[in-house]
């Protein structure tokens, strides 16, 4: 541990229901960059969330730091019930197989086939050491690929090698790879960044119909307005390592949205404005709909 990472303090656990607990949670970097300056955030079980927020105000910091791909380094932090920060390393790689990722960058193995890199996804669920060819041959897992790549609509390019696709049909081939895995969360981080809006879309509505037919719990980063306007219902915005606003969009005006990706200088009466919003969600607890898992 370096000196500027303090030991977890123990929390209370989390609440039955809850995907994510996070309190007062703070990453520094040792370039000194504090990029999460005393996060609170808690999500329940089934719920889906859009993160928004300016480049650099840590969206990315925070999705690695609740499975610890990012260390922590002061707070509390609990994900599908357990306390990550506690969490040794058994622990941490079970809870890691019941989360996945996808990411902006598709890493697909390019010189293996559509179906292989699918099966690929079901590594982390071997509990006996196999090595990647033994597993392709498993007609299971093959079945079982197919169906995904089939819910992802993409049966007919299984046998094609992954460098043949386009962005948007590797994306969605990284999301059959992600539902392999089995995952009770999903953590997107800018899933469609890269990808042109028809091809994006299609991957919005597969990320969001996935996570309702399994009932998962979906935490996504946008940049894209549009997208979070059609997509979300609950958005949090970071400003500078900070939860700024945590509220139902349909509440919020396209000037507030717009308001997050504002410059710096600006921040001080639109912050007043987005801090009181919040408050009154808050406490209606209007932003937030909980769904047993
Ligand atoms: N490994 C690192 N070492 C040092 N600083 C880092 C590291 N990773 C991120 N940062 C810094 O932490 C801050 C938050 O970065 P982060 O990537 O979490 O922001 P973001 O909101 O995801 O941005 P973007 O929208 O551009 O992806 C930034 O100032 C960034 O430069």
């Amino acid at each position: 541990m370096s000196s500027h990472q303090l030991p977890a303090p123990r929390s209370a656990p989390a609440r039955p229901g809850q995907a994510v607990r996070v309190s007062g949670l703070v990453k520094e970097f040792a370039t000194g960059t504090r990029a999460l300056d005393g996060v609170d955030l808690e999500i329940s079980a089934g719920e889906t969330v859009v993160l928004l927020g300016a480049n650099g105000s840590g969206k990315s910091t925070l999705l690695k730091c609740l499975t610890r791909l990012v260390e922590p380094t002061e707070g509390t932090l609990h994900l599908l019930g357990r306390d990550v920060r506690a969490a040794g390393r058994a622990e941490l790689s079970g809870l890691r197989r019941e989360v996945g990722v996808v990411f902006q960058h598709i890493n697909l193995v390019d010189q293996l086939s559509v179906l292989t890199n699918v099966v690929h996804g079901a590594l982390g669920r071997e509990h006996s050491p196999r090595t990647w060819f033994a597993m392709t041959a498993r007609a299971e897992l093959r079945e079982e690929a197919m169906e995904a790549l089939g819910r992802v609509g993409l049966a007919h390019v299984a046998g094609r090698r992954a460098e043949q696709l386009s962005g948007g049909q590797r994306q969605r081939v990284a999301v059959a790879r992600m539902l392999m895995q089995r995952p009770r969360m999903v953590l997107a981080d800018e899933p469609v960044a890269a990808l042109d809006p028809r091809a994006g879309r299609a991957v919005m509505d597969l990320l969001w119909e996935i996570a309702e037919e399994r009932r998962l719990t979906l935490v996504c980063t946008l940049h894209q307005l549009p997208l979070a306007r059609d997509y979300a219902r609950r958005v949090v915005a970071l400003r500078a390592g900070r939860v700024e606003l945590d509220a139902d969009i349909a509440v919020l005006a396209d000037t507030e949205l717009d308001g997050l990706y504002a410059a710096e200088r600006e921040d001080e009466g639109l912050a007043g404005d987005l801090g009181t919003r919040t408050a009154a969600h808050r406490a209606t607890g209007a932003h937030r709909e909980a769904v047993d898992a």
